[in-house]
């Protein structure tokens, strides 16, 4: 895991606003559990991966290692390592989380985009912000933000091939 120490140079904690962003796409395949935000979608195919593969989860825990600068979640919880097959995604981002409170952060706030042509994800969406909300300690539920939006049917998400996800994260610490 890595340490953080965004003190300044006298010692003195200051505030401090971090932003960071993540990425993620999986493949859409039969015979694999749709879990997209910590929750499991009822869908005729899944998302493939080493893990359980929740693309927004792994965005967003990108995300706030990218506002941390301690790299991304494959240097953490790397794909060759038989200790993450089939992993919770949702465990790997409370730890992710538990390395930005040991880094004296706080969530400001998260916005994250899934990228997919199906299935419908505004169902789903209410109870994604609870568990996200609940992972990274939210005071407010407003601090999370999940939205979905197809592309139309163009390219391979569109093509219902696979999965992305986007997220941004602001993290603070100390008094604003
Ligand atoms: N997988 C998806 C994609 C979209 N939505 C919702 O539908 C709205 C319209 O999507 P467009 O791509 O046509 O802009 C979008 O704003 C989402 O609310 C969805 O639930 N699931
Ligand atoms: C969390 C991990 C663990 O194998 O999940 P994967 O399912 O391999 O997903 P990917 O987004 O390709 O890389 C992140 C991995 O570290």
């Amino acid at each position: 895991m890595g340490r953080v120490d965004h003190t300044s140079c006298q010692g003195r904690e200051e505030m401090m606003i971090r932003v960071g962003q993540g990425f993620d796409v999986h493949q859409l395949t039969e015979g694999r559990k749709c879990i997209i935000g910590g929750v499991d979608i009822p869908y005729e195919k899944g998302l493939l991966g080493h893990s359980d593969a929740d693309v927004l989860l792994h965005a967003l825990s990108d995300a706030i290692l990218g506002a941390l600068g301690l790299g991304d979640i494959g240097r953490h919880f790397p794909d060759t390592d038989q200790a993450f097959k089939d992993a919770d995604s949702y465990k790997l981002l409370e730890q992710v989380w538990t390395m930005a409170k040991e880094a004296g952060y706080r969530l400001g706030n998260a916005d994250c985009t899934i990228i997919a042509q199906k299935p419908k994800m505004a169902p789903h969406i209410p109870a994604m912000v609870e568990r996200i909300a609940t992972a990274l300690e939210a005071e407010e539920r407003t601090q999370v933000n999940v939205k979905a939006t197809t592309t139309e049917q163009l390219g391979f998400t569109g093509r219902g091939e696979g999965i992305a996800a986007q997220a941004v994260v602001c993290l603070v610490k100390g008094v604003l």
